[in-house]
């Protein structure tokens, strides 16, 4: 059966099996080999920096940039697959990122690039710790929804 973490699903295009790492979220054709939770699995720290868009169900509905947040979760996610794309279309991707999360991060991380430093296991809500984990050093992970709000996560170390 398949290693930790992995689910197998049927791509409804072509009637094939994939691959959907719960960790992740990203899917792949290849079956895998190795644990979701990936070269990660025994790393006790991770550097990473995020984009974080608050909406009206956060836990924490204001930030640095705006007392009352009040946009909807739909528009949180649209406003984040916007910048991916920037950060995907950019010359330096990682730079694109630091300024969009400058700019634009409902986290107080924002000031920093968003980074939020070295953090081990149990720190973070654990949506956010899993995609962290399940990061290689300079992979960006698709939307991550904590009750935070949704992020993207840029893994530095
Ligand atoms: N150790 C470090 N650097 N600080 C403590 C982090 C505490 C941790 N925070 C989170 O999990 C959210 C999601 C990932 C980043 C993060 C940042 C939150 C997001 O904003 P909020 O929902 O709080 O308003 N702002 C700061 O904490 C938690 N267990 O709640």
């Amino acid at each position: 059966d398949l290693p930790s973490g992995w689910e197998k699903r049927m791509s409804r295009t072509n009637n094939t099996p994939y691959y959907f790492n719960t960790a992740t979220g990203r899917s792949q054709w290849e079956r895998p080999t190795s644990s979701a939770f990936g070269k990660g699995s025994n790393l006790t720290e991770v550097r990473c920096a995020h984009i974080l868009v608050k909406h009206s169900g956060s836990r924490n509905p204001s930030s640095w940039r705006s007392d009352h947040i009040t946009r909807s979760k739909e528009d949180a996610i649209n406003i984040l697959n916007g910048y991916i794309e920037q950060i995907k279309a950019s010359a330096n991707p990682y730079k694109e990122f630091q300024t969009i999360a400058k700019e634009f991060s409902d986290c107080s991380s924002a000031k920093r690039g968003g980074d939020l430093g070295l953090f081990g296991r149990r720190k973070m809500q654990k949506p956010f710790e899993d995609a962290s984990f399940a990061l290689d050093v300079g992979e960006m992970s698709p939307i991550v929804d904590t009750d935070s709000g949704v992020h993207i996560i840029w893994r530095i170390e």
